[in-house]
């Protein structure tokens, strides 16, 4: 092991964790929802059809900083819309209530409500959409209900979750899973990916004890670094594969690097401070950040 590293990394992870606290404790507390600006207003969602963007990654306003990438040696993955193709389930039985009430559900809501806990995205949802009157957020939820379950067993994978997830198993990196979905739902929408889900070494789920509050909050997150063998790991030592704004920002409160994959239509003004915005997982490098290589890795 290299001494000096390690103790890098270990003073660099406390001070990473009075960073991260101090941050969540400043921002994060007081307005839990990111709110957006109406001018990033988009096109309804079935409308839009935008290509892919360019492969690129970045750092900014990281509270790790860019030479601790390759101490990496645990990851953790969002799961709606980052190894699940699910987001589009949410999106379908949103516009059909939406409909009812003649309205379009648009990116700039979508963007808001993704990742967080069933309950705040609800919230969210009536209220800004100016329906609470009719429909409360709980009875939006017992409505989308019925939708949802027959749509969430027919869940597929996004490109590349597959062969990244064997990838690391298989390379003895600790994986785990951090998303706002409940218990309920994970198990319908992992339903036809057991085996590929019982590679992780855990998972936390939004209706754990331990997370009091969804994403932006840290908490998934620091709940998934503490389950870790040998747990608590330092919160510089992990990345966070994210799809989702509120995702990318809990994961950095938590003081952790994030590589972000967002669905294309997602403006780019709202990938905030991910370290590196991916088109695809099928994109990541893993030696860039200290992992091992894909066997069939040309570099
Ligand atoms: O993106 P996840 O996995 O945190 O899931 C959150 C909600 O269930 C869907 O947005
Ligand atoms: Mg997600």
């Amino acid at each position: 092991m290299n001494v000096t590293k390690y103790a890098f990394g270990q003073h660099q992870g406390l001070m990473n964790r009075i960073l991260a606290h101090r941050l969540y404790e400043a921002v994060a507390v007081p307005t839990p929802i990111p709110h957006y600006p109406k001018s990033l207003s988009f096109s309804p969602l079935k409308t839009l059809e935008i290509p892919r963007i360019k492969t690129h990654s970045r750092m900014a306003n990281s509270t790790a900083p860019v030479s601790a990438r390759g101490l990496i040696t645990h990851v953790i993955f969002d799961m709606d819309g980052l190894l699940l193709d699910t987001e589009k389930f949410y999106t379908e039985v949103q516009e059909i209530i939406l409909a009812r009430y003649n309205k379009t559900f648009d990116w700039s809501l979508k963007a808001r409500m993704m990742g967080m806990k069933a309950i705040e995205a609800a919230r969210v949802f009536v209220k800004e959409t100016g329906i609470s009157d009719s429909l409360t957020a709980e009875e939006f939820l017992v409505e989308r209900e019925s939708m949802l379950q027959k749509l969430f067993p027919t869940s597929e994978l996004m490109p590349g979750a597959s062969r990244l997830i064997r990838h690391l198993h298989a390379k003895g990196v600790p994986i785990c899973v951090a998303t706002g979905s409940h218990k309920r739902h994970f198990e319908l929408k992992t339903q036809q990916h057991r085996e590929l889900f019982s590679l992780m070494h855990h998972v936390v789920l939004g209706d754990d004890p331990e997370v009091k509050k969804g994403k932006p909050s840290p908490d998934v997150f620091l709940a998934a670094a503490k389950r870790f063998e040998g747990g608590p790991i330092d919160s510089d030592k992990i990345i966070v594969f994210e799809d989702a704004p509120s995702g990318v920002k809990g994961a950095k409160n938590a003081g952790m690097f994030v590589i972000m994959v967002p669905d294309p239509r997602l403006n780019s003004s709202l990938h905030g401070p991910a370290d590196q915005v991916l088109n695809s997982l099928l994109d990541f490098s893993p030696s860039e950040w200290g992992l091992p290589p894909f066997d069939d890795a040309t570099s």
